[in-house]
């Protein structure tokens, strides 16, 4: 069954066109519907096993694109007075889904490297990293209040 997306999350499908060669993927244009504004773009990756979490800006838009390896992607919305307070989104992203998440300022956000090898994860964000005074806010990723578990949901 298809998640409600958190109020402000969007996704772009995005189209790989492969050849013989390899393949191209576009990621974000500015005539795009999810397109806001360019600050800079930047490469994170992980290893295997890793979770970078729990992240959020107060500021900047982030626009996730997994261009090497799985990830999943885990929102969580706690803003007073949100439509979808309380909500928790889980992404599959990367080699077996070409997908970009757009994430709001103020939604809690963190991914894991669900592979087996390096995961490179494309972020184009709207505004510059500013060095003096990062627009970032944390939690740790395991202890905390978020109702989300990292481990692995064997079935
Ligand atoms: C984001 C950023 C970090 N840095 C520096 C700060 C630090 O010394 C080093 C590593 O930064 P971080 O610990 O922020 O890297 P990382 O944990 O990969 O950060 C990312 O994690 C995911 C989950 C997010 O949500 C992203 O918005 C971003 O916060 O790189 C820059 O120089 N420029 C940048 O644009």
């Amino acid at each position: 069954m298809a998640q409600k997306l958190i109020d402000g999350v969007r996704v772009k499908q995005l189209k790989v066109i492969p050849d013989e060669r390899g393949r191209l993927m576009e990621m974000l244009r500015r005539d795009d519907e999810v397109f806001l504004e360019f600050g800079q773009t930047y490469l994170t990756t992980m290893y295997p096993g890793v979770t970078k979490a729990w992240h959020y800006h107060k500021l900047q838009h982030d626009n996730f694109v997994c261009v090497r390896g799985m990830i999943k992607l885990v929102l969580f919305d706690e803003r007073d007075g949100s439509p979808t307070r309380g909500t928790v989104n889980e992404f599959f992203l990367g080699d077996h889904n070409a997908q970009l998440v757009v994430i709001p300022p103020n939604v809690w956000h963190g991914f894991k490297n669900i592979g087996e090898t390096e995961s490179l994860i494309v972020n184009i964000v709207t505004k510059p990293y500013d060095y003096q005074s990062p627009d970032e806010y944390r939690l740790p990723a395991h202890e905390n209040h978020i109702p989300y578990d990292w481990a692995r949901k064997d079935g």
